[in-house]
């Protein structure tokens, strides 16, 4: 299952920017296996030391990280979930992905004009909120529209999703996000039929100004941390308009670029990996001398069995046994070899619970 993330924010927060440098680094990462790319969806990789320091010590033919899906829509304005600006067809996009990034404009750049006259982030991300929770309410409402029938002809599941529907209604309509109001516990699965943008986990990106950059989080409002912190989200900082144009350089000139800027790190790289933690996966890593080094992600608890079908079907099927070491210990090894001389690596059945930064083998009949 591949990962989705939509991307929010008020028109010209700087998301297209954003959504266009993660399409670059998707374009760039070598030999990427994924070859239809829809124009409004940015495929990035989710670059891993772990598995760029093993594929190298093995010497992998290549090295080819795990992917997130962006999706980028247009800039919502007040009104939004009523059809204001196409609001409602845009969020509509991206109600079937797993998690959002909100993007929030702090920069102060008086060539760019903001749609409010001001630049107020916290004001900015409590409209998006608001559109976001009105969009749920509608959708909630013609639901309800649709299930009540059914509750009535007796169908349980649709009872279980009327009450909840029942109980959803007025916290939206309170402002409260769908979080707030858990699935029902017998049938939880009729979430998915209305896939409320407000219950699912929020990255907040502040696009900041090139020059405040360096000073890493102190670049972030404090109103924005607070307001942030309130729903237990991450806060990241990056320029929009830097990560657009460092996609456009090569390597080496990025490199000098982000130096003289005073940047350890790239700002697109902070705002995948902040996406990914939102989605509570672990990593697990494939990978062989003259073979492919890959990154794979699996919903944590699941077993070895579900890694095999993660990599492919055909490997789930004919599964045997699969071979487990830690990345760490692989790498301290020198190789598999040593790492089964010494211990570390072990042969584990199909239940076995994969832990984050495993380096698996799946054995498998054909
Ligand atoms: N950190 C920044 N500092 C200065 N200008 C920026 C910054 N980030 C983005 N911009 C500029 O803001 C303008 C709007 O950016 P962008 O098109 O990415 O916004 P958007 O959120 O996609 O807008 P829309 O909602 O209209 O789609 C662009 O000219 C871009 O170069
Ligand atoms: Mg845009």
């Amino acid at each position: 299952m591949s990962m989705k993330i939509g991307i929010v924010g008020m028109p010209s927060a700087g998301k297209s920017s954003l959504f266009n440098a993660l399409t670059q680094a998707g374009a760039e990462a070598a030999n990427y296996p994924f070859t239809t790319i829809e124009p409004n969806i940015a495929v990035a990789p989710v670059e891993d030391d772990r598995l760029a320091r093993i594929s190298e010590m093995l010497g992998a033919s290549e090295t080819v990280y795990d992917h997130i899906d962006f999706h980028d829509i247009a800039g919502l304005v007040a009104g939004a979930h009523k059809g204001e600006g196409l609001g409602n067809a845009f969020l509509a996009n991206i109600r079937e992905t797993d998690a959002i990034v909100h993007l929030v404009r702090a920069h102060t750049d008086e060539n760019i004009v903001h749609s409010e006259g001001s630049v107020d982030p916290v004001r900015d991300i409590e409209t998006i909120e608001t559109e976001l929770v009105l969009s749920d309410l509608d959708q909630a409402e013609r639901r309800k529209d649709r299930v009540v029938r059914a509750a009535r002809g007796g169908d349980a599941e649709a009872k279980a999703e009327l009450a909840w529907l029942e109980e959803l209604i007025p916290a939206l309509d309170a402002g409260r996000p769908a979080r707030t109001v858990p699935a029902p516990e017998d049938h939880p699965e009729v979430v998915r039929n209305l896939f409320p943008l407000t219950a699912k986990p929020v990255l907040f990106v502040v696009n900041v100004g090139e020059d405040e950059l360096a000073e890493g989080d102190a670049a972030i409002p404090p109103a924005v941390v607070e307001h942030a912190a309130a729903q237990g989200a991450k806060v990241v900082a990056v320029s929009s308009r830097l990560e657009a144009e460092l996609a456009e350089m090569d390597d080496e000139e990025a490199a000098a670029m982000r130096e003289e800027l005073g940047l350890a790190e790239s700002g697109l790289q902070r705002v995948v990996r902040g996406a990914f933690d939102l989605l509570d996966l672990i990593t697990f890593f494939t990978v062989g001398s003259g073979k492919r080094g890959q990154s794979w992600h699996l919903r944590r608890g699941l077993s070895a069995w579900h890694a095999a079908g993660e990599i492919h079907s055909d490997i789930q099927h004919g599964f045997v046994r699969a071979e487990v070491v830690g990345w760490e210990a692989l790498l301290e090894a020198g190789g598999y070899g040593q790492a089964r001389e010494q211990g570390t690596l072990r042969v584990e059945g199909r239940d076995y619970v994969v832990q984050d930064g495993d380096v698996i083998t799946v054995k498998f009949t054909p």
